[in-house]
């Protein structure tokens, strides 16, 4: 295991290209059937694999079983690699069915439409959502060979990303960073950013989706000051983002992910980070959504300076963190029950230590649909409505639409808790397949 751990997490070298494949798939392979573990592959790297060619002196044969072990799920990887770092016991382990599987990467081709269910595809994926999605964003975006990343090194960083989200907070885990994740880049895909954004600014943008609420504690700012917890001692405000960002900072470093790059672009690069991270603070939507109404009034906007497309940056990764409510009805329901249940949980500790519950937190006098409608009204709304006369697309007029019929249904839905009903549809269990 030791060996393996050494492998997995720590790669030897940085070696880009088929040379990756080639290393890596000998080297484990021994490693593996020394120790009678399955097989593992790289599936969901198929750039590598599309472009792995065979090396001069093998022969067809033993390249034709190399693609067929490579066919195997990338999901026992994911696995026995989580239960080298120790955080999974071989209780939990099982394999992904290759049926699921099979699904999930089939969805990943619809990855950029709107309606994108990432609640399946988690479970698909068998938990792995965060990984497998982003991977496929950094392969579509060929950012593996322009930056030269180690794959290796790339999946190791992801993999503790997605264990640094809390699995037990109904909302704030690493579901909620694919889904971020995943709307980030369709908003990426919009015209007026497609055309302007540089290979740093989209590397930038998946990277700060994913990390923006790592190690996110399933409590707000407010909890913390009140229960002198160290964090806030650490920082004077955006207490939870700076952990965040830095949380995000320590495993990139660690990874090595951009060892290779020079320092000012890394340096550069993690303040850049900051300030997206920093700006999903909602308790500053009211400063970033008056400059960017200022700027539309002024038609001001230039994405050819640097410091204008790192603010639509910003307004692109805000936007993508409260977007559920303008995702289609089925997906938007989910989210307001699990966001609904991480605020309830609070307050539940709250009364039971005699403090003051905090606003929305309160289950004896608040209801999804209360909480729905005024988050609607007050905060997504006003900042959809300006995402839509800034990109003016199909996509942003389509996520009014879907946020003005989940308004309409929360207005419906009345006072009565829908949280029971919540559970069966969000958290399903897939059956086991063939
Ligand atoms: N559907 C929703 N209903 C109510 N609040 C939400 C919803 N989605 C996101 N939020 C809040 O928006 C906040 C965005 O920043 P946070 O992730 O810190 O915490 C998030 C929640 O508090
Ligand atoms: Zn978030």
């Amino acid at each position: 295991a030791d060996i393996c751990h050494c492998l997995l997490c720590r790669p030897h070298c940085i070696i880009t290209g088929n040379a990756v494949l080639s290393c890596v798939c000998q080297e484990v392979t021994v490693l593996f059937s020394r120790s009678c573990y399955v097989w593992f592959c790289f599936s969901l790297f198929d750039i590598c694999i599309c472009s792995y060619s065979v090396p001069a002196g093998e022969s067809e044969d033993h390249a034709s079983n190399r693609k067929q072990r490579s066919k195997l799920s990338l999901q026992m990887y994911l696995q026995c690699s989580r239960s080298f770092h120790g955080t999974l016991t071989f209780r939990h382990l099982h394999l992904l069915d290759q049926v699921y599987y099979g699904q999930a990467k089939c969805m990943l081709q619809r990855v950029g439409t709107w309606n994108f269910d990432i609640f399946l595809f988690d479970r698909l994926t068998n938990g792995e959502s965060l990984v497998c999605l982003t991977l496929e964003l950094f392969c579509k975006y060929g950012l593996i060979e322009l930056f030269g990343l180690d794959p290796l090194r790339l999946h190791s960083f992801l993999v503790r990303i997605q264990e640094g989200y809390r699995s037990r907070n109904p909302y704030h885990n690493s579901l909620h960073a694919a889904d971020v994740t995943q709307a980030m880049y369709c908003y990426l895909q919009e015209p007026k950013l497609s055309e302007s954004l540089t290979s740093w600014d989209i590397l930038l943008a998946l990277l700060a989706a994913a990390t923006h609420d790592l190690e996110h504690p399933g409590v707000n700012q407010n909890f913390l000051l009140k229960n002198d917890h160290f964090l806030a001692s650490l920082y004077q405000n955006s207490v939870l983002e700076n952990h965040h960002w830095k949380s995000a900072l320590s495993h990139l470093r660690e990874s090595g992910l951009l060892s290779h790059l020079p320092i000012e672009d890394r340096h550069r690069m993690e303040e850049r980070l900051g300030s997206l991270i920093l700006a999903t603070d909602i308790s500053r939507q009211n400063e970033f959504l008056s400059r960017f109404k200022a700027h539309l009034d002024r038609k001001d906007l230039n994405m050819s300076s640097p410091e204008h497309r790192q603010f639509i940056l910003q307004m692109a990764l805000k936007c993508a963190d409260i977007c559920n409510p303008c995702r289609p009805n089925s997906l938007s329901t989910c989210w307001s029950h699990c966001v609904t249940k991480e605020f309830f949980q609070q307050g539940d500790v709250e009364r039971a230590h005699r403090h003051d519950v905090s606003p929305l937190c309160d289950r004896h006098s608040n209801s999804v649909a209360i909480i729905q409608k005024s988050f609607i009204s007050y905060v997504v709304e006003p900042l959809f409505v300006q995402w839509a006369r800034f990109c003016d697309t199909p996509l942003s007029h389509c996520m009014l639409g879907y946020m003005k019929q989940n308004k309409k249904y929360w207005s419906n839905a009345g006072q009565e808790d829908l949280m029971d009903n919540a559970q069966t549809t969000c958290c399903k269990v897939l059956p086991r397949g063939t």
